[in-house]
This record gives structure tokens, C-alpha cells and sequence, in this order.
């Protein structure tokens, strides 16, 4: 009887999840070569650490169907039905926990959703139930236990679907497994006053009361699962999304100030640790007043949005920039000193003074160029860099300046 099933982190896909979650530190792929014994169960169970969850949930089936092959040996024994009934029902059992573990060891079940073969495993394991009612006799009671079993381990894995089918399944096959051994058996006596068809009445009022109760139970677990699994997701994107927000610009999707500022503590502590230069820019839009006059704010701000893609796709993918606030940008080159981040600046100006009008109005910039000095704090920096764009300003604007 198939009791046991995948639990969340069985590695079935998570239908919740973008991205997997990497998975913890194996103590079976530790570098230190195994035992003896530890090695004859990595072998079985695999190496990989979902298929060893997987067979891992496959082996507790395993005591059950051997304590129901005890139960029927008993049955057997005091000759209640033949051996050959019950060699036939542990024949099926052995095919279905052989071939159960073909698939989930070798992998193959890693194809399907329910990867665990939960679902499958409750249908072999109701089939065994019934086939167990069917030959074992007056104690057939017995055999329906591991059927509730089988629906509490399921709670934990299937959809709540799922679980809805497999019941109406285990209903509707002990009914026909009732139906036929009164009629095989009993010589379709249907009467109240046969012990045999009153214990099968029982049994199919008991299980028809207690399977879809607990079945209700483990849909509730199972829609709680996934209402927890869409939660868990939903706040792994609202983590995402702040985190983004806190960093990026809106407008430009640029980075903005407060990740400037972070970066440019983190180039200053590099360059005085490796003593590798670097310079920044400070690039102001030229009468940006004049644009959103003309464009209305809407304009102005498409205005942004062209300048910053054009000047991100002309910088090199090492080089930062960011809005600095308003229509100023500052510009972080790593690794550069301050002629080749002069030239940068240059090429910036160059493309978008050539941008074609159907990208928008025309705009340049001014701009100041400088390479940090050791022993400066990122305030100074920033100052020069300023003061070289108010340079730029008033040399007539549309022009890069380095100081
Ligand atoms: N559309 C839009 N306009 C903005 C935004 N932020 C700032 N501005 C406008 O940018 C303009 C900046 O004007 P000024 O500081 O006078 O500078 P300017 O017109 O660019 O002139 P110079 O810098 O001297 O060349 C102001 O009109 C602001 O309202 C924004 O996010 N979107």
C-alpha cells in the first residue's frame, strides 16, 4: 500500500517559484569517499539529492505492503484462501514497488509534475487494498487501514484535485470489489442476515463516512500549501521590487542616487586598497527648461529616457551611470583615468548630438570630467566634477571639460 508521498521539498517543480532555490550543501557528495555500507546506500538511493528524497518517500511504502503480505500470509496459513491468491497479490506488489523505483531512481519520473508518483503510488496501493478485501475473508476489515494512510502522506504533495479523484476512485473501486465478491463469493445473496454481506455493509458505510472526511482534511492542508507557496512567491517579488525601487530610477531606470553613492564609496575603498584610478563625470542636460517648455513635462521627461539609453548603449559595460537628480547624471568609470574618461564623455556628447529627430527633440549637455585624487572623500570629487560642468556651462554649454 503506497502510505507515504512527496512532501514540498520533495523537488517536484515549484510552480511558485521563478528561480529554484539553490540547494544546501550535500553530506552524500561530500568529497570524503564513502563506506562500505554508505556506499551501498548511495547506491540505491542515487546520488542526486532529489531522487534520494524521492526514493526515500518510496522505501516507508515498503513495511507497509510487507506487513499486509504478513497479514494475508496469516490468511493463507489458516487457509482461509488459497496460496495461489495470495502469491498472485504479492506478485503485483512486487512489480508495483520494483517498477516504482525503476522510475523514480533512474530519473525517469523527474519528467511528470507529481515527480514522486505519489498519485500513481495511491492508485496501486488502493488496488492492492482491494485486491487484499477481496481474498482475505472474514478479517477483509484490515485490509482498508493502510487506504486512510495513503490519503494522510498524499495531503502533503497532491493538489487538492487530485486528492478529490483519487477518492472517488478508492469509493467507487471498493464498492465494485463489494459488489463483486457478493456476487462471486456470496452467490448474490444480499441479505442482513449473512454475516459476510452485513461486515462488507459496515466496511462501505465506514469508508464511504471516513475516506471523504479525511480527504476534506488533507484538501484543506493541500490548498493551504499552495495558498502559502503563492504567498511565498508574491513576497519574493515584492522583495525583488523594493529592492529594485531602492536602487534604480524610476524614470530612466538608471541607477539612482543612493546606489551612486554606494558604488562610489565602493570604487574609492577599492582604488585606495588596489591603487587603480578611476574618474567620474558630472553631466548636466543643457536648457532643460527650455525642452519641457516647448514638449510639455511628458517631453522633457522622454527627453531623459532617450539620453540615458543612448549614453548607456555608447559607455563601456564596466562605466556606471546613474541620475544624480533632475536632469543631471553623474557617471562612474572605474579602472580610468581622467583623459580616456574625457574621451568617454566626448563619445556620449557626439552620439547624442546625433541622435535622429524621430528620437526626440534635440539636447546636449555640459559636462565635468574628473579622475579622483587619493586622500579625496567622494564629496570633493563630486565638488570638482561640478564645478568643471558649471566651467563647461559657461563656456557656451555642449561641451566636456576635465579638470
Ligand atoms: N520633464 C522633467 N523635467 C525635469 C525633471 N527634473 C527636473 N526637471 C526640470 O529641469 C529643468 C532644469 O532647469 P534649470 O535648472 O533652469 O536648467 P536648464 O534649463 O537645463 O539650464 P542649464 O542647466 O543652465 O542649461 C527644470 O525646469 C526642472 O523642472 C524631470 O524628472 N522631468
Amino acid at each position: 500500500m503506497s502510505t507515504y508521498s512527496a512532501v514540498m521539498s520533495d523537488g517536484t517543480p515549484d510552480p511558485g517559484r521563478d528561480h529554484p532555490a539553490p540547494e544546501p550543501p550535500d553530506a552524500m557528495e561530500a568529497p570524503s569517499p564513502p563506506g562500505g555500507v554508505a556506499r551501498l546506500l548511495q547506491l540505491f538511493l542515487g546520488g542526486d539529492r532529489r531522487i534520494r528524497i524521492r526514493v526515500g518517500q518510496w522505501l516507508v511504502t515498503v513495511p507497509v505492503y510487507l506487513g499486509g503480505a504478513a497479514v494475508l500470509a496469516m490468511g493463507a496459513t489458516y487457509e482461509a484462501f488459497s496460496a495461489g491468491l495470495f502469491g498472485a497479490w504479492c506478485g503485483y506488489v512486487a512489480v508495483v514497488l520494483a517498477g516504482v523505483y525503476a522510475a523514480l531512481r533512474s530519473g525517469w519520473s523527474a519528467r511528470f509534475e507529481d515527480a514522486s508518483l505519489t498519485a500513481a503510488q495511491i492508485v496501486f496501493g488502493i488496488v492492492a487494498v482491494d485486491w487484499a478485501y477481496a481474498i482475505v475473508g472474514p478479517a477483509r476489515s484490515v485490509a482498508l487501514y493502510p487506504l486512510l494512510m495513503a490519503f494522510i502522506y498524499g495531503a502533503f504533495s497532491l493538489h487538492w484535485r487530485t486528492i478529490a479523484a483519487l477518492t472517488g476512485f478508492a469509493l467507487a473501486s471498493l464498492l465494485a470489489t463489494i459488489i463483486g465478491l457478493n456476487i462471486v463469493g456470496n452467490g448474490a445473496v444480499w441479505s442482513f442476515e449473512d454475516p459476510g454481506f452485513r461486515l462488507d455493509l459496515i466496511n462501505a458505510a465506514m469508508v464511504a463516512i471516513l475516506l471523504p472526511m479525511l480527504s476534506l482534511g488533507s484538501m484543506r492542508l493541500s490548498s493551504l500549501r499552495l495558498k502559502l507557496r503563492a504567498e511565498r512567491s508574491a513576497l519574493a517579488g515584492a522583495l525583488l521590487e523594493v529592492q529594485r525601487l531602492a536602487t534604480h530610477d524610476e524614470l530612466t531606470g538608471l541607477a539612482n542616487r543612493r546606489d551612486m553613492q554606494h558604488r562610489l564609496d565602493v570604487e574609492l575603498a577599492r582604488c585606495e586598497r588596489f591603487g587603480h584610478p578611476f574618474s567620474i563625470a558630472v553631466i548636466d542636460l543643457d536648457h532643460f527648461k527650455r525642452i519641457n517648455d516647448a514638449h510639455g513635462h511628458a517631453g522633457g521627461d522622454e527627453v531623459l529616457r532617450t539620453f540615458a539609453g543612448a549614453a548607456s548603449r555608447t559607455l563601456r559595460a564596466t562605466d556606471v551611470l546613474g541620475r544624480w537628480g533632475g536632469e543631471e547624471f553623474l557617471l562612474l568609470m572605474p579602472g580610468t583615468g581622467a583623459a580616456a574618461a574625457r574621451c568617454s564623455v566626448e563619445r556620449v556628447l557626439s552620439k547624442v548630438l546625433a541622435l535622429p529627430e524621430s528620437e526626440g527633440p534635440a539636447v546636449s549637455f555640459s559636462a565635468g570630467v574628473v579622475e579622483y585624487r587619493p586622500g579625496e572623500t567622494i564629496d570633493q570629487v563630486v565638488a570638482r566634477a561640478d564645478e568643471a560642468m558649471y566651467q563647461a556651462k559657461r563656456a557656451g554649454r555642449g561641451q566636456v571639460i576635465q579638470s
